[in-house]
């Protein structure tokens, strides 16, 4: 799960894995190593849903999101304080919350 230290992702890693989450909404952040993507759900129901199974992944992996809710709406930034920047961590977050977004949309 964290298997070792976190490094932060070099160049070459990052044109490996980013384009797979920029194609899916994910942008990197102006001034910080860090990804951001907005979530549109049908209501609150869905939203939360929808945290409540990102959260408890995130407890699992010990890599939690930064993130803001306002009724069907969560905006998530995902970094690694460890390495102060993006790393292997981040992806596999975010790529486990593009399977739980899309079991629910
Ligand atoms: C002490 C604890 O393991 C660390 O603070 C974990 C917890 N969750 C975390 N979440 C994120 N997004 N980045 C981290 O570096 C991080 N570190």
């Amino acid at each position: 799960m964290l298997a070792g230290k976190a490094h932060r992702l070099s160049a070459e890693e990052r044109e490996q894995l980013l384009p797979n989450l920029r194609a899916v909404g994910w942008n990197e952040v102006d001034g910080r190593d860090a990804i951001f993507k907005e979530f549109h759900f049908k209501d609150f129901n869905r939203a939360f849903g929808f945290m409540t199974r990102v959260a408890l992944q995130a407890e699992k992996l010990d890599h939690h999101p930064e993130w803001f809710n306002v009724y069907n709406k969560v905006h998530i930034t995902l970094s690694t304080h460890e390495c102060a920047g993006l790393s292997e961590r981040d992806i596999n977050l975010a790529t486990f919350i593009e399977q739980v977004a899309a079991s629910l949309s």
